[in-house]
């Protein structure tokens, strides 16, 4: 049974990831490689127990579901049962940590990464007993959003992504098994889907982002939050889908590179929110008022999914 968790990463995942597990009862340690990420950390754990409230989950019974931070590793997972490796999305810096942690757990601990789409199969690779490794890709913002996709890698045993799944599901979230550990996974490979073709449609001036911003939020994403894909190629009819696709998906963006539009941004640094500038400028409280602003809505619009009012 999984009680105690170790999340090593603490930046725009970690936080949220470890609010959501202790309000579900865990007892979670958290470390990062950097103290001012520690630091931040601390202060987003507020802000994130406050939505969770918002949400109407339950606190867990005095004693249990609780947060330490540590800036020792071998601390952070010491009698680990779980440790979720959340640091940056680049194979050799997730190796170092899996290297690190190596020694200092069992060998049935379970290393689950929330990588957002580098395959299991591959990060195994640099672990000692990989059949305890698996992938649980949260989606951000990691304590509002319920879903999580839970990935075997090749060497995985079968019976870690039912305690994972399990897991999930006995703190109130939904995991979606993937059934083939494919690059991106499935969440993933949709999202990214449309934002290529989102850049791309940009970068040909075919729209304004805020536009783009409009047509997709109030067009398809309002809709497909109440209609999944599946659900909606019989709403639309295949027939339609038939004729539309016949001509359309060979006009569609099917670049292999990433698109000038993102590389020019990110080599000046403009990195989005975390940057003050990406697609869009930000001042400090800009973000703060459109991060509380974007937690309210999403409150609101789960609560009406959930049928909670
Ligand atoms: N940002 C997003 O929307 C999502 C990201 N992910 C995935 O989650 C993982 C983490 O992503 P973010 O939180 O966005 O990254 P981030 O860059 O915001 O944070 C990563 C953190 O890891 C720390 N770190 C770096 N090396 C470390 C080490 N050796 N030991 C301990 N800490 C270390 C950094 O100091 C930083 O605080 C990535 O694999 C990413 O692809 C998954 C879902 C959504
Ligand atoms: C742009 C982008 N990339 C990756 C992810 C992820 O799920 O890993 C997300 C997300 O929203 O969670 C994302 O927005």
């Amino acid at each position: 049974m999984i009680q105690r968790i170790a999340i090593i990463g603490l930046g725009t995942m970690g936080p949220g990831m470890a609010a959501r597990l202790a309000r579900g009862g865990l007892q979670v340690v958290a470390y990062d490689v950097a103290p001012g990420a520690i630091e931040r950390a601390g202060s987003m754990l507020g802000v994130a127990e406050g939505v969770l409230d918002a949400l109407g989950i339950a606190v867990p019974p005095a004693g249990a579901g609780t947060v330490r931070f540590t800036d020792d590793i071998a601390d952070a997972v010491s009698g680990a049962d779980l440790v979720i490796e959340n640091v940056p999305e680049n194979i050799s810096i997730k190796a170092d940590v899996y290297r690190t942690i190596d020694s200092l757990i069992a060998s049935d601990t379970i290393v689950a990464s929330d990588t957002s789409g580098i395959p299991i199969t591959k990060l195994q690779a640099h672990i000692s007993h990989p059949e305890r490794m698996v992938g649980m890709h949260w989606s951000n913002p990691p304590h509002i959003i319920p879903m999580i996709e839970v990935i075997a890698g090749e060497k995985t045993a079968p019976h870690i992504v039912t305690t994972i799944r399990d897991l999930i599901r006995s703190i109130g979230l939904l995991p979606v098994v993937v059934k083939k550990d494919v690059p991106g996974f499935v969440e993933n490979r949709v999202l990214y889907a449309l934002l290529r073709e989102a850049v791309d449609l940009v970068e040909r001036g075919v729209i304004e982002p805020e536009d783009l911003d409009t047509c997709v939020s109030w067009g398809i994403g309002y809709k497909i939050a109440v209609i999944g894909p599946m659900a909606l190629l019989d709403m639309a009819g295949l027939d339609i889908y038939k004729s539309v696709s016949s001509f359309l998906n060979a006009d569609l963006s099917n670049r292999d590179d990433v698109a000038p539009m993102v590389l020019e941004k990110t080599n000046a640094s403009k990195l989005g929110i975390k940057s003050g500038e990406g697609m869009f400028s930000y001042t400090p409280e800009q973000t703060k008022a459109l991060q509380g602003e974007r937690a309210r809505k999403l409150v609101a619009v789960r609560r009406i999914l959930e049928g909670r009012e």
